[in-house]
């Protein structure tokens, strides 16, 4: 797991091979130990070099060893062994230097980096600090403003930044092994006790506890709820006030209280779940890494409303050229200078010149024959799309994908009426699309396995997280999010407002209350739908029992508040009142208390005094028990897509993992006991009946998350 070689007769190269990242596992810090004590033994030896074979240098410490005992040597002491030798040692970094891997090259007493590698400590995003030094040799390179940022954010950085930074001794283009070897010849008769970062002497700024504490209110609003930041920030000040050898106790004692936590599970169970999620496989057997997929150069985006803007602009920036389609004048010129602008400052904040020329606007569906693949974003009405869907079937080439940004609408329904069904699929963006991560990549039953790999393969290229789904109502996202939000407006008719669900669910983590979401997704479209499924409206049959539609529970609450045209932000007032249309500053409204008393008094309902726990309870449990039936249904493969769509598309807080997994910390047997207990009070509220899966899960003695696909194999799957 490390190779050892004498080069130059005088240099010990170690080389760390542990693809694909290198990573410290137990094996590595072995063959590390034994390396370094053969080079400081060898007299032949005066200098030694360490990189990591296939241009990866090392990506840290074994994530997968975490879960299981510890083995093998310990990392600290053999890395303040490594600095305290009498050879010089060169880090000669390339790729990534992440993590554990810094710290390996913080205790070389040299540092060389190849122009394309990226250095960083990212422990804080697994829930951990860095735990080998790191968090006490980092401000010794680079003083301590600068080492808390790269902590406690966990940021990359590049070479020429870790050079502007001190962190490198130097930045090259050439073969890093050769530059370092030469620089380790030089270096032989150098003194060493300035290398040694343990020695030196922190910088401390003297306005250190003002510096600590702007640092940490800061991370109390934007890492809302989250331990490891403030953690490191703890650890960064024992190293500005306390000697190396106290400092590093410190270290561990706080990494202690991290390592155990459910926050660093979480994080960590996060970071595997997004690495699998593009991982789809079909029942066919066909899958993500035997399917290869076609090459896309030529996009055409139609609709240039919102989705369409953002879709066009994630295009364009990948290199992609894009043909934008819109029905009217007008709209397309809107629809063009709010593209260009986007592209611009897109293109400003990324420091690279806006790709304008990859754009063209057209009021013309002819001007799309030749594209390889179309994106259709065009209001969300069947009919229309599905006219789109046969005049692009005429047009295009017959090898085109037809692609809907749909965001629950039946894609087999328009893969029906084209002559190519197997090139149909679905690519649910997420508004701003520009922005936001998420895809969800929507497999109708006669989409190829070359189309999913298409799709994929492009939503990878946009930079987005894609999530192989089946094809449903609302898909896994918005399928998921009807129990959610329906158990909140049945706790406002019941007692709570719309202030206290949402703080609730802000504390839990949530970047947005489900009322203040709602307000900023404009609550027009959701009583659309409504209307139009018979729900609401003038089409409800008079002698329909009230709070009841379709046999089961409903609560006309969210109408109400539309018929007063309040629609949220845009109108200036929807749940919360707002200064303006299109304010964002979100107020209580008396209107709001008025409304939700007099419907009460209405009928009869006395309101009662709802816990917080009761609001968690409700909420993420009919959330998480539509994602068992999801699973159930085949229509997500696994419960990691799930928690991946809702962290990266709907804010789900990252350290509680995600709905299916925070399930499973809580224990399944407590979800089924509520949720049987809510069901029994609320025996006309079907999402509130557990799931089959969730109670075969249960009666097999709750396995672990990461085992319930052993259970959902037996089930009908759709992917
Ligand atoms: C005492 C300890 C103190 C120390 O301070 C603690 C640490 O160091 S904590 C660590 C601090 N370090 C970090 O937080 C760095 C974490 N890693 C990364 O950020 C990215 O993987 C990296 C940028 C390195 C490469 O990106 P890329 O090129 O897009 O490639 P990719 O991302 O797709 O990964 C390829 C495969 O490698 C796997 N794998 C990767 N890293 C690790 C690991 N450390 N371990 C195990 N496995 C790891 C990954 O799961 C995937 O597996 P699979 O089965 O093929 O799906």
């Amino acid at each position: 797991m490390a190779r050892y070689e004498l080069v130059k007769r005088s240099v010990a190269l170690i080389t760390l091979t542990n693809p694909p990242v290198n990573s410290l596992s137990s094996a590595v810090r072995h063959g590390i130990a034994k390396t370094m004590d053969r080079a400081l033994s060898d007299p032949k030896v005066t200098a030694v070099v360490i990189c990591g074979e296939n241009g990866r240098f090392c990506g840290g410490a074994d994530i997968r060893e975490f879960a299981g005992p510890m083995r093998g040597p310990p990392l600290l002491p053999l890395l303040d062994s490594i600095e305290a030798g009498e050879k010089p040692v060169v880090a000669a970094i390339e790729g990534v230097a992440l993590g554990g891997g810094l710290e390996l090259a913080l205790v070389c007493h040299y540092r060389i980096a190849h122009s394309k590698a990226r250095l960083g400590l990212p422990e804080v995003t697994l829930g951990l600090l860095p735990a080998a030094g790191g968090t006490q040799r980092l401000p010794r390179l680079i003083g301590i403003p600068a080492a808390l940022e790269l902590i406690t954010t966990g940021r990359h950085v590049s070479s020429q930044e870790a050079l502007k930074l001190g962190i490198v001794d130097q930045v090259t283009e050439q073969n890093v092994c050769e530059v370092a070897v030469e620089f380790a010849l030089r270096a032989v008769a150098k003194p060493l006790s300035s290398r040694r970062l343990s020695a030196l002497t922190v910088p401390c700024p003297p306005d250190l506890d003002a510096l600590l504490e702007a640092v940490t209110m800061q991370i109390q609003k934007k890492a809302r709820g989250m331990m490891a930041p403030l953690a490191c920030v703890q650890a960064v000040r024992a190293a500005a006030t306390m000697p190396y050898s106290q400092g590093i106790k410190r270290e561990s004692e706080l990494m202690a209280t991290l390592f155990n936590s459910g926050q660093a599970r979480a994080l960590q169970y996060c970071f595997f779940a997004e690495r699998t999620a593009g991982k789809w496989t079909l029942p066919s057997g066909a899958q993500w890494n035997d399917t290869k997929p076609r090459e896309i150069r030529s996009a055409a985006v139609i609709g240039l409303g919102t989705m369409g803007r953002g879709i066009a602009v994630s295009l364009a920036r990948v290199g992609i050229s894009v043909i934008a389609v819109e029905s009217d004048k007008k709209l397309m010129e809107t629809g063009r200078q709010m593209v260009i602008g986007m592209l611009e400052r897109d293109a400003k904040r990324r420091g690279v010149s806006a790709s304008l020329n990859l754009l063209k606007f057209t009021l013309s569906l002819q001007d799309l024959k030749d594209v390889d693949l179309v994106i259709e974003a065009v209001f969300e009405d069947m009919a229309l799309k599905k006219r789109v869907f046969q005049e692009l079937s005429k047009l295009c080439r017959p090898t085109t994908l037809l692609c809907s940004n749909t965001s629950g609408l039946d894609v087999d329904a328009l893969a029906g009426v084209t002559d190519r069904p197997q090139l149909v699929i679905g690519m649910h963006f997420f508004s701003p699309a520009h922005v936001m991560k998420l895809l969800e990549v929507v497999c109708g039953p006669r989409s190829s396995s070359e189309t999913i790999a298409t799709a994929m393969s492009l939503g990878k290229r946009m930079e987005k997280v894609s999530v192989a789904v089946g094809n449903c109502p609302g898909f896994v996202g918005n399928r998921m999010l009807k129990p959610y939000s329906d158990q909140a407006t049945f706790l406002l008719e019941e007692g709570a407002t719309p202030e206290q669900i949402d703080k609730v669910l802000e504390d839990f983590g949530f970047a947005m209350g489900v009322f203040r979401m709602s307000d900023l997704a404009g609550l027009d479209v959701g009583w659309r739908v409504r209307k139009e499924s018979g729900l609401t409206g003038p089409d409800v049959d008079p002698k329909n029992p009230p709070r009841r539609r379709q046999g089961r529970k409903y609560c006309p609450i969210p109408d109400m508040v539309c018929e007063q045209g309040r629609f949220g932000q845009k109108t200036g007032r929807g749940w919360y009142m707002y200064d303006k249309p299109g304010g964002t500053n979100a107020k209580p409204d008396p209107l709001i208390q008025n409304l939700l008393e007099t419907y009460r008094s209405r009928y009869g309902i006395k309101p009662r005094n709802i816990t917080d726990q009761e609001i968690i309870d409700r909420c993420l449990f009919a959330l998480a028990n539509e994602g068992f039936r999801i699973l159930e249904d085949g229509i997500a493969a696994r419960p990691e897509d799930i928690d991946v769509i809702y962290q990266f598309g709907y804010g789900f807080p990252r350290h509680r993992g995600g709905p299916m997994f925070y399930a499973s910390m809580v224990g399944l047997e407590r979800v089924l006991e509520r949720l049987e207990h809510y069901h029994q009070a609320h025996p006309d509220v079907p999402h509130l009946e557990p799931s089959p899966l969730l109670k075969k899960l249960v009666a097999c003695g709750s396995p672990p998350i990461q085992k319930w696909r052993e259970h959902i194999k037996t089930m009908h799957s759709h992917l």
